[in-house]
């Protein structure tokens, strides 16, 4: 049975994405306590992919996940899944609310919460823990007096109660999650697809919007853009970019060698079905069709077939 890692401990949001992406077949999951750290398990072998969140609709990206992503050898996500994320804040039995004077969660969490908070919990302190779960697991252990965590949190922490539910300061949040593994040839294209690239831009004038154009020009919808530090040098950065489309489509292929020729370093970090599976729309002039009778049309002109 396949080995699948995912941000635990047990009872984490990336718990339940990672089981909706390996729904298809059976594997086991195992639970690591850092992105980095179930990466790592990827990288060397022992697990064959992971389960990571990477960002989510209020708070952003995960930047541990985008650091984690383009450290080390390469990896590649080959699904993505989303998840509606509300929240449940975890007491051990009896305690009161005037009585929760520490409240911990995942970062992202916490940030979803804040009113909440600040609200209900206004003299709460508050920490921070590697993920939701983790923050139920040391509520559990008697470390803080709550947890904001996932609503699966309860079933895998039966010491707890829930002091509220469906806890969340905007509504209809989503968190998405990406099944990451060693490379290999990419999941077939199926006509809704994302790909995602990190790319480091020399510091020149105008050198980010040369890579944009690169898209723009080929019809190719960008869906997110992100960067962060390489952390090699002050004003140095690397671009997460997330766009429609597989590296099998003649303009997304001809769109990553542009990128390629343009920047410091590309990484390809994967094509896959987005998980809505709202194909893209395309103009005429960038269809596969319009790609290749260009391209075949180029091939006669250099052969002496001009028609
Ligand atoms: O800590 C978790 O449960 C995670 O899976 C990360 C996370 C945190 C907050 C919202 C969505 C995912």
């Amino acid at each position: 049975m396949p080995r699948i890692a995912y941000l635990g401990p047990s009872g984490t949001f990336t718990e339940q994405a990672t089981r909706a992406l390996t729904a298809d077949f059976d594997a086991e999951l195992v639970p690591h306590d850092d992105v980095r750290q179930a990466l790592a398990a990827v990288r060397s072998g022992e697990v064959v992919a992971a389960g990571v969140p990477v960002e989510n609709s209020v708070e952003g990206s995960v930047p541990a996940t985008m650091d984690a992503l383009v450290s080390d050898e390469p990896v590649v996500a080959v699904a993505e899944t989303v998840l509606p994320v509300v929240f449940d804040v975890l007491v051990r039995p009896g305690t009161r609310p005037e009585e929760v004077s520490t409240v911990a969660s995942h970062p992202h969490a916490i940030a979803q919460v804040r009113g909440w908070l600040e609200a209900n919990l206004p003299r709460a302190e508050v920490h921070f823990a590697g993920s939701t779960a983790a923050a139920a697991a040391a509520v559990r252990d008697g470390e803080y007096d709550a947890a904001v965590a996932a609503p699966i949190a309860v079933e895998r922490y039966p010491s707890l109660e829930r002091l509220s539910a469906g806890v969340a300061d905007v509504r209809d949040a989503f968190t998405r999650f990406l099944l990451v593994r060693r490379p290999s040839p990419p999941p077939e294209p199926t006509g809704a697809d994302r790909t995602s690239v990190a790319a480091v831009i020399s510091d020149e004038v105008g050198t980010l919007a040369l890579l944009l154009s690169e898209l723009t020009l080929r019809d190719i919808n960008l869906s997110r853009i992100e960067s962060r530090p390489t952390k090699d040098r002050l004003g140095e950065y690397r671009f997460f970019l997330d766009f429609d489309g597989h590296v099998a489509d003649s303009r997304v292929g001809d769109a990553l060698a542009a990128l390629r020729r343009r920047c410091s370093e590309v990484r390809f970090l994967g094509s896959y079905p987005k998980a809505d599976r709202a194909p893209s729309a395309i103009r005429p002039s960038a269809s596969e069709q319009a790609f290749r009778a260009s391209a075949r049309w180029l091939d006669d002109i250099r052969a002496g077939r001009i028609a």
